[in-house]
């Protein structure tokens, strides 16, 4: 459990988005995505903070939220159905609820998860930003449930698909504000939240683990696969797979995975971990 005041976290969000963004904004970026969360804000303030010339630049929103702070920083947004079809994003920038050894994250905390995948997988590379709290051996060590985007009519299906792959008491994730019943995302789709046990990564896969959901725990890249292919689940919040470079030269753009995770730490550093 994290001791460090609210300001602290802040602090060490600041800092990573600084050292991310200076380590991988191209000084004459065309498309630029830009995540939702409370971190991605700094990513845009250390944009700004570099002073490069932004007048050509497009900035990719993934949500209600994320398109506010790219308006509100004076930047140029471009929804993602108005970019060129085949256009390649120069980077993309966005923040995650927890981030494994493979790099490897759970995202949609905010509700934000399938905007994000398409403009993540969209990049050449993608980068997140986050802080210590962040940065863990496993998924679901500390984050306790994978957040799925599902069609309202299908809620209850799924939940009980859930279920059978072992997800104790997957719930419809409420309403934030006053107003009773559930959260819609801005595809005015649900959130279901579903815990599972911490769930395996490559390594332990190859010291002999199935990780095919016995005793319900799970490889990443197993349960996201079976998860994504109920019918009425829109996307999953695991982002996994390929990444950058391999997923390109295996044919797509970038990976779901980030090529790179930066930390702000309680000490003031920033950590990164970079994938192989
Ligand atoms: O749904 C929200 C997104 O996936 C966010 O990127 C994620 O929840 C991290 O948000 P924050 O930067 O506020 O911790």
């Amino acid at each position: 459990m994290s001791t460090m005041s609210a300001s602290a976290v802040e602090e060490a969000k600041r800092a990573a988005a600084k050292v991310a963004v200076e380590n991988h904004y191209p000084k004459n970026a065309q498309w630029v995505g830009i995540g939702s969360g409370t971190t991605i804000v700094y990513v845009v303030e250390a944009i700004k903070a570099l002073g490069v010339d932004i007048s050509a630049t497009k900035f990719i929103p993934t949500g209600y939220q994320s398109k506010q702070v790219i308006i509100n920083a004076g930047f140029t947004a471009v929804e993602f159905d108005a970019i060129p079809p085949g256009t390649v994003l120069d980077v993309a920038f966005d923040g995650a609820d927890e981030v494994d050894e493979d790099l490897n994250c759970i995202k949609g905390g905010g509700a934000c998860l399938f905007q994000e995948k398409i403009v993540a997988t969209q990049a050449k590379e993608f980068i997140c930003v986050a802080d210590h709290r962040k940065l863990q051996p496993r998924l679901l060590t500390n984050w306790k449930a994978i957040p799925v985007e599902v069609a309202p009519i299908a809620a209850h299906r799924v939940i009980t698909k859930l279920k059978e792959l072992g997800s104790v008491n997957p719930v419809i994730r409420p309403s934030a504000s006053v107003k009773e019943g559930p959260l819609k995302t801005d595809q005015d789709f649900f959130i279901i939240d579903a815990p599972f046990k911490p769930l395996l990564i490559k390594a332990d896969l190859e010291a002999g683990h199935d990780g095919n959901g016995k005793d319900g725990v799970w490889a990443v890249e197993t349960l996201a696969s079976k998860i994504k292919a109920i019918s009425g689940v829109l996307d999953v919040g695991i982002f996994r797979g390929l990444t950058g470079p391999q997923a390109t030269a295996a044919g797509g753009v970038g990976g779901e995975r980030p090529v790179a995770a930066y930390f702000g730490m309680a000490d003031g550093t920033v950590a990164v971990r970079k994938a192989e």
